[in-house]
């Protein structure tokens, strides 16, 4: 395999490496990635995260395992064991799906690879479609909302909610950024925080709370948001607090937007009720953790709920913007609605 560079993930011809997201805006740490259970790891602490992020990672490093002679069987099991690790993303599962029956393949690994090679590229050219056309939406100097991060530390390439942002941003059209810290790991204050300010993006961090008032008050234009799995009837997993937001965003008549490959549209899920959610774990609840330390302040004998993820209804979004074009509600029909407009941004 020929080497790979993208903001989160890099191949130099015989490892891959991970920048630990962990350990993000205050150290840039790029952890060498060999095997499985080390991959397992790093998407479980969120190393690694974003949907189509750890899609890409999962099928990279199966093919960097078949290269080196991981047996079909045991290349198989580890696939099998990857698909679960984070069970809301559906890009995970899609990328596992489309390596598993080259496992088999007369030529193994040099179908496989190839495969691999194709999902990293394809990742990045949706996206940049999806750049294009959501940014073609967006007038000058608006104030947009967005939750957890969806950049390039999200995806293989530019991202989804934060690549529409990015791109207007290089049109000229200067967007602000209203930046929702994320509780509770805080991806958006971390993370969407420290791609702003790369992109010279004006941003201002918000605690995800004070959302519903700036919209009160007229400080937010649009919101732009993410998906880890879009179902069949347009219901979508996003991180948690998503739902709140179009919520309070349907209130005050704020137009509401998902940005997502196609590649998280499980066309198997008929409805938002059938997603899973990840459950984590109560620590990150009762404190916070990271580079910067770890403070507790919750009793440790309290139980504590973290579902990683909710759901949205489709009656709350205005449009899903995907890399095979946008999608207003009226296009959701009872068949696969994503793929009848396949192929046609
Ligand atoms: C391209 S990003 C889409 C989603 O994966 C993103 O919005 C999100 O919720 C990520 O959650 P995370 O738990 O950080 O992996």
């Amino acid at each position: 395999m020929t080497p790979l560079t993208s903001g989160c993930l890099r191949y130099d011809g015989s490892s891959l490496f991970i920048l630990d997201q962990s350990l993000l805006p205050h150290q840039e740490v790029w952890q060498c990635c060999d095997d499985v259970p080390t991959l397992i790891e790093l998407m479980r602490r969120l190393a690694i995260r974003g949907a189509p992020a750890i899609g890409v990672a999962a099928a990279l490093l199966l093919a960097v395992c078949a290269e080196r002679g991981r047996a079909p069987h045991q290349l198989r099991a580890d696939a099998l064991r990857l698909r679960d690790a984070r069970p809301t993303a559906y890009n995970l599962m899609g990328s596992i799906d489309r390596l598993l029956p080259l496992m088999t393949a007369a030529d193994y690994p040099r179908s496989l690879v190839q495969e691999a090679v194709s999902i990293h590229r394809e990742d990045v050219e949706s996206c940049a479609r999806m750049a294009l056309s959501g940014a073609r939406l967006l007038g000058d100097s608006e104030k947009i909302l967005t939750i957890c991060n969806t950049g390039s530390l999200a995806t293989a390439g530019e991202g989804t909610a934060f690549g529409v942002i990015a791109r207007a941003q290089r049109e000229g059209k200067r967007p602000f950024v209203w930046v929702a810290e994320t509780r509770p790991l805080l991806q958006g204050g971390r993370l969407t925080a420290w791609e702003c300010l790369q992109a010279g993006i004006e941003h201002r961090i918000i605690c995800d709370s004070a959302a519903p008032a700036l919209m009160r008050q007229g400080m937010v234009q649009r919101v732009l948001v993410g998906s880890d799995r879009i179902a069949a009837n347009g219901d979508f997993a996003n991180k948690i607090g998503t739902y709140a937001l179009a919520v309070a965003a349907r209130y005050h008549r704020i137009p509401f937007y998902v940005v997502a490959p196609v590649t998280t549209v499980d066309p198997g899920c008929p409805n938002g009720e059938a997603i899973p959610i990840e459950q984590r774990d109560a620590q990150e609840i009762r404190g916070v953790s990271g580079a910067f330390g770890c403070c507790r302040w919750a009793p440790e004998r309290s139980e504590v709920a973290n579902p990683a993820f909710d759901i949205t209804p489709a009656g709350l979004v205005t449009a899903w913007i995907l890399d095979s074009g946008l999608y207003l509600p009226e296009d959701i029909g009872p068949q696969s609605w994503w793929q009848r407009k396949r192929g046609q941004p």
